[in-house]
């Protein structure tokens, strides 16, 4: 049998890089372990011919489809329960382990939303009781779970879900109805067939008053037959763009009844006699969304990475067209337009998943202070999982894009991976949040900080450079540092101007409402300039950091890399830099001018902040584009992708 023999050109790319590959495969896994713990379980899957296809599955019925990838997820997890009950250590529900698992098979899980959200709902939503009665059940998977919020009619507006779960003193139960075709649960992945339980998001009745959303844990098949139990409407919504196999489904109920204590009540309980427990905030029973926003920051960071490596190497090996006469084809990856598109994507990989260890981290932060009672972190939070969730999962789905159309037609064949890792991130943009609406999420955040910065008030740690901007101008001089600073002036402007625009409305006549929604593009620019100053600055200040106990070359290859993201993003916003103005030429300071403010539209001040502008951008363009320029032709000549 023809053993496959690797391409000569990777081959030579792979013997000029610069530095260790083990030591950045360390870097990339958070530690030796993470190496040993990845490498064991990758090996353990590796080798299950079960997993691997022996007819392409775009050639499959969707059945068929749903049923091998039923049998991958079921060989999957029998591996990773095999894998944890061997080392203690190997935390499963770290967001990288579990999810990395069941992305080794090329089809979403079906059981995906069991591992992802309904497990983690028992753990953060569930007592001590319950946790004793269905956590070891899930863990093991002797009932399959999903998590049922969404409705036909509602996706965003949680306090407009029309499912209701009305109490019944005289039995003790929960009667839960689907009061309108729109009252429908749509979109639970799992919810198809593979589910037997699920969590229920549901306006919650007790003697006849509504107390909002919460959560029930609820069984919606047979055990044994596996069939809907009466009362229950349940099946397939149908072929989507993507994540065909993750089995979404559509959920009713014709008054079905369930125990009293099938309500999670951590937070918030109801008494027997229907007496209702107020939660220490109604927010905490959004707990497991924000948990799987910050799970999203570091796997839209992985696809991505997926992403970046099938482009580099196809890069090396692709051999096109002669710019010299009777030269060789070149390796496309000479061209410095292939660069561009190539070297950015393998940059955001890192500095998602640094970002998305860094909020992880915050959230796991947040849990711990939130058991003690402590919710003073949980808005801060919340803005942040927001804005990091939909800034990472777009710039992953889009860079995927760019990645695939880098590597032409054969980018665009099902082989190359590409479909399957778009349609992942694609969905992940509008899942967990919808894009806008969480960007808006965060602008609430800033704009209450916002005002807190005018009143002098000590701000939270991610907006505490809003009183500083607000009142002396940091210096310009061309470094990373100094360019973190100029994303900060660019977030503290746009924040500014939406806030003055929000006035603007306001005093022109217009209600809250109607001014927040007139001025609310302007909104979305300011979250999303505060989501790119974060990951800026946490990138860099990441790279920093572990710089200093790393080999120097792979240091500097890092540093190139977070650079690189420094210098492509301040050339992709340069038109908000254009709006960032300095005073003396002597000592450039920042102050942002607006263009779409109600003042400062004089002729004056407009032509003055163009003309100066123009000269210090420019100044600043053409160092990042040295620098960016540099980079790419530099790092060419030695740019490892030794780690593709
Ligand atoms: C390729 C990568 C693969 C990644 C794989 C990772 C693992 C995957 C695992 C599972 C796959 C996932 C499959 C998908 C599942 C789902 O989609 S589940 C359903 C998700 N639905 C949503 O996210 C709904 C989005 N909408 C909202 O969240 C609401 O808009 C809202 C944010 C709740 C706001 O709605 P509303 O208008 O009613 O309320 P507001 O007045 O705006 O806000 C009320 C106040 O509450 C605060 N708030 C809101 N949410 C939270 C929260 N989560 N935590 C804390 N606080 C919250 C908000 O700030 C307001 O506070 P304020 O009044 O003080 O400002
Ligand atoms: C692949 C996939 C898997 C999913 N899995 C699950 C699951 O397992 N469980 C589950 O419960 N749900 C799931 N969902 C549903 C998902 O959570 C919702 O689709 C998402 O929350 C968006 O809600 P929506 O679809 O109602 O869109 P809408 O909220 O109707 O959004 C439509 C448009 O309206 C805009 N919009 C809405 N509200 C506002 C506002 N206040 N201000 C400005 N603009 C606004 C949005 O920006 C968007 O452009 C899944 C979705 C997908 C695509």
């Amino acid at each position: 049998m023809a053993v496959n023999k690797v391409n000569e050109d990777l081959l030579r790319e792979r013997a000029r890089y610069t530095f260790n590959i083990e030591e950045l495969t360390n870097f990339i896994d958070g530690g030796e372990e993470g190496t040993r713990n990845r490498r064991e379980v990758e090996d353990m899957v590796i080798h299950v011919k079960e997993l691997h296809d022996e007819v392409p599955e775009d050639y499959l019925s969707h059945k068929e489809r749903y049923e091998n990838a039923v049998k991958k997820g079921c060989i999957l997890i029998d591996l990773l329960k095999e894998h944890v009950l061997r080392h203690s250590s190997f935390d499963a529900y770290k967001p990288s382990n579990m999810y990395r698992v069941l992305s080794m098979a090329k089809e979403v899980s079906p059981v995906l939303l069991h591992m992802g959200m309904f497990v983690p709902t028992i753990f953060g939503q569930a007592s001590a009781e319950q946790q004793e009665e269905w956590l070891h059940k899930a863990l093991m998977l002797e009932i399959i779970g999903t998590y049922a919020q969404t409705e036909l009619g509602h996706g965003t507006f949680l306090r407009g879900l029309e499912t209701t779960a009305t109490y019944d003193p005289s039995t003790e139960e929960f009667v839960l109805h689907s009061p309108t075709l729109t009252s429908y649960k749509w979109w639970p992945g799992g919810l198809g067939q593979t589910a037997n339980h699920c969590i229920v998001v549901a306006q919650l009745y007790s003697r006849e008053k509504c107390y909002g959303v919460h959560a029930f844990l609820v069984q919606i098949r047979d055990s044994e037959t596996h069939m809907p139990l009466p009362g229950i409407k349940v099946g397939d919504i149908g072929p989507k763009l993507g994540f065909q196999t993750a089995n979404n489904g559509f959920l009713g109920f014709d008054h079905f009844r369930i125990p009293r204590k099938n309500m999670l009540m951590r937070n918030a309980q109801v008494l027997k006699d229907g007496r209702y427990v107020k939660s220490k905030s109604d927010k905490l029973t959004y707990g497991t969304m924000m948990l799987v926003r910050v799970m999203i920051v570091s796997d839209a960071a992985y696809e991505l990475s997926r992403a970046a490596t099938i482009a580099a190497r196809y890069s090396a090996v692709r051999r096109q067209s002669m710019p010299r006469p009777g030269q060789p084809e070149p390796q496309i990856l000479d061209y410095v337009t292939q660069q561009h598109k190539v070297f950015i994507a393998i940059a955001t990989s890192h500095a998602l998943r640094l970002t998305g260890g860094w909020l992880w981290d915050a959230y796991s932060s947040l849990t711990h202070d939130l058991d003690q009672g402590n919710l003073d972190q949980l808005p801060e939070l919340h803005a942040l999982a927001c804005c990091l969730k939909a800034i990472s999962s777009r710039d992953s789905n889009s860079l995927v894009e760019q990645c695939r159309m880098s590597c032409g037609g054969h980018g665009y064949m099902s082989s190359s991976n590409f479909p399957t890792i778009y349609g992942a991130t694609a969905a992940t943009v509008t899942y967990e949040g919808e894009y806008t609406v969480m960007l808006l999420q965060t602008a609430r955040y800033l704009m209450k900080a916002w005002k807190e910065a005018l009143g002098g008030i000590v701000l939270t740690p991610t907006v505490a450079y809003m009183v500083t901007y607000n009142k002396a101008k940091p210096a310009w001089v061309n470094t990373p540092e100094a360019i973190i600073q100029g994303f900060h002036a660019v977030a503290v402007g746009k924040v500014k101007e939406a806030a003055d625009g929000i006035e603007y409305h306001q005093n022109s006549g217009k209600d809250y409402e109607d001014a927040w929604n007139a001025a609310s593009v302007m909104l979305v620019k300011a979250s999303e300039c505060y989501c790119r100053a974060i990951i800026c600055e946490t990138f860099w200040k990441e790279i920093q950091k572990h710089s200093r106990s790393m080999s120097r070359n792979l240091a500097v290859v890092l540093q190139q890399l977070s650079e690189l993201y420094l210098s492509y993003w301040v050339l992709e916003r340069s038109g908000d830099f254009f709006q960032v103005r300095t005073v003396p030429l002597t000592r450039t300071k920042f102050e942002f001018v607006s263009f779409a403010s109600p003042k400062c539209h004089c002729q004056m001040c407009t032509g003055f902040v163009a003309h100066i502008t123009s000269v210090v951008v420019l100044a600043v363009q053409v160092s990042i584009q040295n620098l960016t320029l540099t980079f790419c032709t530099r790092k060419r000549n030695e740019f490892d992708i030794g780690s593709c």
